[in-house]
């Protein structure tokens, strides 16, 4: 584009989103006045109910007659505590991630054999067409990966003779090739960005039949294939504890809102990749490590409580770190009191702290986690309390594995993918109202003019 051209268009978009934004704007007031719950939720975090889900149980709140009284948050994948299910596989010293799948799938634990079976078929699914590698994961890499997931996600649907096929059987067999194949397209997209647009050495090594989702993930992904089993533990339990949300998060939601149209499997999955990708979703696992940077590049001494609570003020002043207002890896929708998942997640974290010499960033990391509800709430009207979620370790975690951070929500789609496949299926077999809830118009009603009369 000429910059004359470049010119012209920013001086006109900047002259006309000043248009946008001020014929645009509605007063907060009448989302009260005609009882509009912003967000799809009450002021004190109940979301209005939008379906029903046999997959997960989200809770954050006791219920005591009619009130509601914050609790230590909850999570039940097919009725099963989060807790026990991770104590479960990690006590036993085995990976979780595939017996995990197969619940969230089936409803069901599986037996060691339907477990062998299912470990068969996922390696079973995961090729991919002749030559995708080359022709589409490798073509105009991105430092998006996420975007490159997506665009890998459509194109394997230009693959699939019976894209349109919504039959149970047809959508399992799209769904556990797509669950199988994500480790591969992130990896891969991300080696792509990493010699194209990086300028570093190009490998691309093949998954192996006897390792997990967990290790194969980091054999694909390190140029030596090797980690230790401390990391792929790790790894494991960090993709169970992504897998799954319940069907109101924003982008099982998305998820469940193609599906209800009728769209097929790849379309309803790259939807949800590219809801989750937004900061306030998913993509807080990559904002929360830029935060801290940011926070160590600007206190002199991080283990002052005054200096650390001063900057988190600004932060939430707009006037440091990206401005928008927000803490990243604080608060949730639904949790209150705390988010079981953190919870979990920071037991590891405090091993590979201390395992990877990273004790003094651990200690920030408390900090701050201590320090950051009470400015939250003492610059924001907080209903109903706000907790560390999931997001807040994981990215600490993933540095501390070597996974470079253009890979850390793409990690979490690896995980929440089975989740989103989980709610299509429950989707398909249930439902069957296209999802269109109602937005109250308040615009004033016009009468035509005539373009020589405007
Ligand atoms: C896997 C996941 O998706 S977990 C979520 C990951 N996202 C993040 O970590 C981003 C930071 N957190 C947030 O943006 C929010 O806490 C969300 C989006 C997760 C939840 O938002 P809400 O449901 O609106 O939270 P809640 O009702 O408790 O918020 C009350 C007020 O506190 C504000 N608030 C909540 N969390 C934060 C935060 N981390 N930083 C600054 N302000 C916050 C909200 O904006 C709201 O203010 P408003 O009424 O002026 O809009
Ligand atoms: O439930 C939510 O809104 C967000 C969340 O924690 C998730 O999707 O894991």
């Amino acid at each position: 584009m000429q910059d004359t051209d470049k010119e012209m268009i920013e001086n006109y978009t900047e002259k006309y989103s000043k248009l946008c934004e001020a014929n645009g704007l509605i007063d907060k007031n009448l989302f009260d006045l005609y009882g509009v719950k912003r967000g799809l939720r009450d002021i004190n975090g109940k979301g209005v109910l939008a379906g029903i889900t046999k997959v997960s149980q989200i809770k954050g709140f006791e219920e005591q007659g009619d009130q509601r009284i914050p609790c230590e948050g909850k999570l039940y994948y097919r009725g099963y505590d989060i807790n026990d299910l991770v104590n479960g596989f990690t006590s036993n010293n085995r990976f979780g991630c595939e017996e995990i799948t197969y619940l969230l799938l089936f409803s069901a634990l599986p037996t060691k054999e339907q477990l062998a079976e299912f470990k068969e078929i996922l390696a079973a699914s995961w090729d991919l067409p002749k030559n995708f590698v080359r022709d589409v994961i490798m073509k105009a890499p991105s430092k998006d990966i996420m975007n490159s997931m997506t665009k890998s996600v459509l194109t394997l649907a230009s693959y699939d003779d019976k894209i349109d096929d919504l039959g149970s059987d047809n959508v399992l067999r799209q769904c556990l090739n797509l669950i199988s194949t994500f480790p591969r397209l992130a990896v891969y997209a991300y080696h792509a960005h990493n010699h194209y647009d990086l300028d570093n050495s190009l490998y691309i090594h093949r998954p192996n039949k006897n390792l997990s989702v967990a290790e194969n993930i980091l054999h694909m992904l390190r140029p030596d294939t090797e980690y230790t089993e401390l990391e792929a533990k790790i790894l494991d339990a960090a993709l169970v504890l992504h897998m799954e949300h319940g069907g109101g998060n924003n982008s099982t939601f998305t998820t469940r809102v193609i599906t209800s149209a009728g769209s097929d499997t790849y379309s309803a999955i790259a939807a949800a990749i590219l809801s989750l990708k937004g900061p306030k979703h998913g993509g807080a696992s990559n904002k929360v490590p830029d935060m801290m940077q940011n926070i160590k590049d600007n206190v002199t001494d991080p283990t002052d409580e005054e200096e650390v609570r001063h900057y988190l003020t600004k932060i939430l002043d707009k006037q440091a770190f990206d401005r928008r207002g927000l803490i990243y890896g604080m608060g949730h929708a639904v949790y209150t009191l705390s988010d079981p998942r953190a919870l979990i997640f920071k037991g590891f974290v405090k091993k590979l702290a201390e395992a990877k010499g990273r004790q003094a960033d651990f200690a920030l990391y408390s900090l701050i986690e201590r320090l950051a509800p009470e400015v939250i709430g003492a610059k924001r009207r907080i209903y109903k309390g706000v907790c560390v979620n999931i997001d807040y370790y994981s990215g600490f975690v993933y540095n501390m594995l070597g996974i470079p951070m253009q890979l850390y929500t793409p990690m979490f789609a690896t995980a929440r993918i089975v989740g989103w496949s989980a709610h299509r299926l429950e989707e398909l077999i249930n439902a069957d109202k296209i999802i269109r809830p109602a937005y109250k118009s308040i615009v004033t009603l016009n009468e035509y003019v005539d373009i020589e009369e405007r």
